[in-house]
């Protein structure tokens, strides 16, 4: 049986002025000590589901449980929650220690426990010898830590992170998403981190909700939306998908077999449906589940290569199949000195024990 959650959205709807709906019936269980990232397309709902869990928004409908409480009407000083936000909002006029123990101020403490508070909170995100700078002097990955500093000095019970990677450079982008990742362990805080970048999603997460129009698509960890995406949304917003319409012609075992064009292709159903022979389904077939070889042989199909982009270790080729269905496929660069140039035919197949998803739709 499932631990229960510590943050639950019940049937949680928020719409705004205009009839703009930001969340439509979301159902939502976070649990301790996980760190869950919101992904989806701009004004899918990330930041509403996050201001909800704050209190900063209060929903149309439905209710917030912390624990097992209704902290629907709560305020949002008054719930164990923190939030990073995504510009930082941190006092350019305060020094770092001071900015770090402003969220301690509202408590009682005597100014020993605060410094040492603080002291600590800095010493987690690596700026302990930091404390008397001012903000202005801080480079934008350092006001980054002062502001999770500030979040964690005050040991909330969830953290929640509003885009809080997205003033950095690519580079330090990426260096502190494994410390955000390995502060949350050492703290064993809740997370929940808003991001539009599924890289980083994929990255940080334990678990990724997929959010698009006020809805959630699916929420699994980050290989099974990768290898089993539920809905057609999720397999192409994730990584690169080809969505190929198929013709099922049988079954072996486990393995249903189809075929997009003259392309053979094998996949897993997740619900267990054997289709009738000649049915159509939308298979999703990963770029590196497909082979490009020079020659035709058994179980391949002819494609024309429209275009060659360079990927680093692969190359992407793009192609159509069949009556034109366009496809897309990872060809290792030097895979037996074949190489392809626009114009050419490649011929395709799918690696041998692929695992490609059948989507309902
Ligand atoms: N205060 C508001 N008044 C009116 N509409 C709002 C308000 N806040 C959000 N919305 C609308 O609700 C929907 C969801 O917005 P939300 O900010 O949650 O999306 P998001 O997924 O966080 O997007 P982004 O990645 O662009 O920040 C959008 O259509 C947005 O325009």
């Amino acid at each position: 049986m499932a631990p229960d959650p510590l943050v639950r959205l019940q049937a949680v709807s928020k719409v705004f002025p205009g009839g703009i709906v930001g969340l439509d019936a979301v159902d939502l269980d976070i649990f301790s000590g996980e760190f869950i990232t919101l992904l989806g397309p701009s004004g899918c709902g990330k930041t509403t589901s996050l201001r909800v869990i704050a209190g900063f928004e209060s929903p149309s409908s439905g209710k917030v449980l912390l624990d097992g409480r209704d902290i629907t009407a709560l305020r949002p000083f008054d719930r164990p929650v923190n939030t990073v936000f995504q510009d930082y909002a941190l006092f350019p006029h305060m020094n770092v220690a001071e900015n770090v123990g402003f969220g301690l101020s509202l408590r009682k403490l005597t100014g020993a426990e605060q410094a040492k508070r603080v002291g600590e909170a800095l010493d987690m995100v690596g700026l302990a010898d930091k404390l008397r700078a001012r903000v202005l002097e801080l480079s934008g990955g350092q006001r980054q830590r002062v502001a999770l500093a500030r979040a964690i000095v005050c040991e909330p019970r969830v953290l929640l992170l509003d885009e809080p990677l997205s003033a950095l450079d690519a580079h330090l982008r990426e260096q502190m998403q494994v410390e955000l990742k390995r502060l949350q362990s050492r703290l064993g805080t809740t997370f929940v981190m808003v991001t539009h970048d599924q890289t980083e999603a994929l990255s940080i997460s334990d678990r990724i909700v997929v959010m698009n129009k006020g809805r959630i698509e699916q929420i699994a960890p980050p290989a099974t939306l990768y290898d089993r995406p539920a809905t057609k949304f999720v397999a192409s917003f994730i990584g690169t998908m080809n969505l190929l319409q198929s013709r099922f012609l049988g079954r072996d075992g486990e393995r249903l077999r189809f075929a997009a064009g003259d392309l053979p292709l094998e996949a897993i159903s997740d619900n267990g449906e054997t289709p009738a022979a000649g049915d159509t389904r939308t298979i999703g077939v990963r770029p590196e589940d497909l082979l490009a070889a020079a020659e035709a042989a058994d179980g391949t199909a002819p494609a024309r290569v429209s275009g060659v982009v360079f990927h680093g270790r692969t190359l992407r080729l793009h192609a159509q199949i069949g009556q034109g269905t366009y496809i897309v496929i990872d060809a290792p660069r030097q895979a037996e000195g074949v190489q392809f140039s626009v114009g050419d035919v490649a011929h395709i197949s799918l690696r041998r024990g692929a695992n490609c998803p059948v989507l309902p739709g």
